[in-house]
């Protein structure tokens, strides 16, 4: 039988930014919504406390639970699963493969090779804080995210894609393009989804919607996203 991945049947997930603080409430809230799972990660200001702080108050709930490594310091174990970031549309080579050569280095030998996984990150939102902190040249016309979808794709043979609007609703026409193109990657986006509509619309374009700041700014909305990617099937492969 073939291995499946944790994250292969996920279609909705709710991301949570250590740095930020959230209630007991509202975590509930996450935790039972119906999510198919919460990835535990942000751009900057995570640290080893402020992850395990999160995990552990995540891990009173049978909802599965990932770790989007994006700093040495912060990489805790009792994860259910492991995502490393490589940042696709950047000149600045420490952010594809220095970093993370570093992290190697030092927790080589304690990796749990078959629970981690290297997402294919495309930063399209200038003003995120991802794109600011790792220079990502986000203004890519169609062919060059075509170009970029080839070499994580079919080149790299990366197992997850991940188009990164975070803080603005991205364009659908190119994640649907991406869709069609990618042949074996698993496609996630994540940016700006603040309503049902939305997320409807991120549901028919890619194969994993990720809502995070909606979180923070107005929890029922994010959590009326959660039956909306359900009503909605992947309109790609
Ligand atoms: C036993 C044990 C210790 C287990 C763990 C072992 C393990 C799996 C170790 C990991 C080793 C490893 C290779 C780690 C890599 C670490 C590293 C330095 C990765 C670099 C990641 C990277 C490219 C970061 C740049 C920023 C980025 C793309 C982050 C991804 C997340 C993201 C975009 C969040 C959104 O951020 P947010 O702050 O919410 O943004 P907004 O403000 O715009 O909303
Ligand atoms: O915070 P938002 O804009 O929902 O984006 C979600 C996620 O893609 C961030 O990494
Ligand atoms: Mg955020």
């Amino acid at each position: 039988m073939e291995f499946q991945a944790i994250y292969e049947t996920w279609r909705h997930v709710f991301k949570l930014d250590p740095e930020r603080a959230i209630s007991d409430e509202q975590l509930d809230a996450i935790c039972m919504s119906g999510t198919d799972a919460v990835i535990v990660g942000g751009s900057t200001g995570v640290t080893f406390d402020n992850t395990v702080d999160l995990m552990s108050r995540i891990r009173r709930y049978e909802v599965p639970c990932a770790l989007e490594v994006s700093s040495e310091e912060a990489a805790v174990p009792g994860f259910d699963h492991y995502f490393i970031p490589l940042v696709l549309n950047t000149d600045r080579a420490e952010w594809m493969a220095g970093r993370q050569i570093g992290a190697l280095r030092a927790f080589g030998a304690f990796i749990p090779w078959e629970i981690t996984s290297a997402e294919g990150y495309l930063i399209l939102n200038g003003e995120a804080e991802a794109a600011k902190l790792t220079g990502a040249n986000a203004a890519l016309d169609a062919e060059s995210v075509t170009a970029h979808i080839y070499m994580a794709d079919r080149l790299m043979r990366l197992p997850i894609i991940y188009m990164e609007y975070s803080g603005k609703f991205g364009d659908m026409e190119l994640v649907k393009r991406a869709g069609r193109i990618t042949a074996a990657a698993r496609l996630f986006y994540g940016g700006g989804i603040d309503n049902a509509d939305k997320a409807r619309l991120a549901a028919e374009a890619a194969h994993t919607v990720i809502v995070g700041n909606a979180i923070y700014d107005d929890l029922a909305a994010a959590l009326s996203t959660v039956a909306a990617v359900a009503e909605v099937p992947y309109s790609g492969k």
